[in-house]
């Protein structure tokens, strides 16, 4: 009987009320308990005071999920983001480190939306900060006022790259995606292979080239009503797969 996965998902920083919260998307820890069949550890935002050596020793994947707020451009060499941009330094100080560190360790790693963002940036890459903005790019966001179904529905197709890890794991070229960004991947990081973009060109999904297993990042939110899509099902299936073959060689080393 396999032991169960343990799967870390990183916190956003949040003050409620005045009150500091560390909190997690609810739809991230369904998909790791659903789609992954793993225990989710939600990983608080604790910046420089977060143990990334002793947490990469106890869990078996990293699902790095999306947020309303945005890597600070000056992570990344940007002037400073218009006023009333919601940041969360917290948030950064504790992810860009925490994915460089599982990379070279080999935990097998998702980023969703602002996670694939966050791994661009930390492995030197930059960002658009309003892709909608950009010359003959489309507008990526969700309506606002609109129900989360709608927000969430599929809203372009993607390209996948002929022949790459994504294409051949969900075993088609192409997909329909929904799409819930301002941001988006600028230039892209040194060592990440482009595995998806859309019809504007915009980068949809990466793999990390030189890691030594499953680091993968997509724009779009395949944890959203995960159970209705294949190509999302294929996804957290290749996922799972590559932790569940991590810990079984782990077990065996031992
Ligand atoms: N703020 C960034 C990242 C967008 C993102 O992660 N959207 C998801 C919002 C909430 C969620 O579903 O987790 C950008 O706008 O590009």
């Amino acid at each position: 009987m396999d032991a169960a996965l343990l799967v870390g998902i990183p916190a956003d920083f949040r003050y409620l009320a005045g009150t500091p919260f560390h909190i997690v998307n609810e739809k991230y820890v369904l998909a790791v308990t659903g789609a992954l069949g793993a225990v989710p550890v939600l990983i608080p935002a604790l910046a420089e005071a977060l143990p990334i050596d002793a947490l990469l020793t106890r869990i078996d994947g990293l699902l790095i999920p999306g947020s309303p707020s945005n890597v600070d451009p000056a992570r990344y060499g940007n002037g400073a983001s218009p006023a009333g941009t919601l940041k969360d330094a917290r948030r950064d100080a504790s992810t860009l480190p925490l994915i460089r560190a599982a990379l070279t360790a080999g935990v097998p790693l998702l980023a969703i939306c602002r996670g694939v963002q966050e791994l661009n940036v930390a492995l030197g890459g930059t960002l658009h900060e309003r892709v909608h903005e950009e010359e003959g790019r489309h507008d990526h966001r969700a309506p606002l006022d609109a129900s989360i179904d709608v927000r969430y529905a599929p809203s372009h197709r993607v390209q996948l790259a002929p022949g790459g890890m994504l294409a051949t794991a969900l075993g088609t070229e192409q997909a329909a995606v929904n799409s819930v960004h301002w941001q988006a991947i600028d230039r892209l990081a040194p060592n990440l292979d482009v595995e998806a973009t859309a019809e504007d060109g915009t980068i949809e999904a990466v793999r990390v080239a030189d890691a030594p297993n499953f680091a993968v990042g997509v724009q779009w939110h395949p944890e959203y009503r995960f159970a209705d899509d294949a190509v999302s099902r294929a996804l957290f299936g290749a996922f799972a797969a590559a932790m569940r073959a991590r810990a079984e060689k782990l077990r065996r080393a031992a």
